[in-house]
């Protein structure tokens, strides 16, 4: 069944209030979403470049950083923006607990610049809360991970589709591998050519904070 990103929102936010923090629905994606990378991919001793933006979307990033680390990936983050910046709780949450980790190595601003190649690249930039044309750094990055061969992966959306109505903005990612939390939403399977390989996961949302939803 496919959802809308309204309705999306809504079950997550009945979710939080049941107790199941967002927190905990972000453990639970981030880790969802590197299970399937490293069965299509062997991470161990490879380069993980992960591009953040500043919202949820980028929150999921930083927990698949700090797992990738786990499974002995060499892991960088490019954050899109000041630290401060950072608008959720969660995400500054993951954040603070990377600050205490030498093995991922943390890089902010719009300075897109590094001294390795990547074997994959990760898009965390925008999720489902997209909205009008994309801006900058995010067209930089965007323009980044479009001009490199290597592996890409999307979390929840390559960034700049719009995950409701499957219409794209003035730049998007065109990933390898996709995957979405708890349910499809409508727009995504519209653009599986930009999507690559689609999965919905689950990530712990108790079936309950659907109630009066679906
Ligand atoms: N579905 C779930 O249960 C869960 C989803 N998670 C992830 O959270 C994101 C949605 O997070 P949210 O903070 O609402 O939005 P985004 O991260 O997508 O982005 C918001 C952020 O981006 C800025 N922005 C919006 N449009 C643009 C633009 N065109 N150009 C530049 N910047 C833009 C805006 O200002 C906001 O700050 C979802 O996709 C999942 O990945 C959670 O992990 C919890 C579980
Ligand atoms: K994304």
């Amino acid at each position: 069944m496919e959802i809308t990103v309204d309705q999306m929102y809504q079950i997550e936010n009945n979710g939080h209030a049941m107790g199941f923090l967002k927190k905990f629905m972000m453990e639970n994606a981030g880790a969802a979403a590197v299970r399937r990378l490293v069965e299509k991919f062997d991470v161990t001793s490879k380069n993980i470049l992960i591009f953040v933006g500043m919202g949820n979307n980028g929150g999921d990033g930083l927990v698949m950083a700090r797992h990738l680390s786990g499974y002995g990936a060499i892991v960088t983050i490019q954050l899109l923006g000041s630290p401060d910046k950072i608008k959720t709780e969660e995400s500054s949450w993951n954040w603070s607990i990377l600050k205490k980790m030498p093995s991922v190595k943390l890089l902010s601003g719009d300075n897109l610049h590094f001294d390795f190649i990547p074997d994959v690249i990760i898009d965390a930039i925008l999720g489902t809360g997209i909205s009008g044309e994309i801006r900058e750094p995010y067209v930089s990055a965007i323009n980044y991970i479009n001009n490199s061969s290597c592996f890409k992966f999307a979390v929840d959306v390559p960034s700049g589709l719009d995950p409701q109505t499957g219409e794209t903005a003035n730049i998007f990612v065109k990933s390898d591998m996709t995957v979405t939390f708890h349910k499809m939403k409508q727009g995504i399977p519209k653009r599986k050519d930009l999507t690559g390989e689609l999965y919905a996961e689950k990530i712990g949302i108790p079936p309950e904070a659907e109630e009066g939803v679906l």
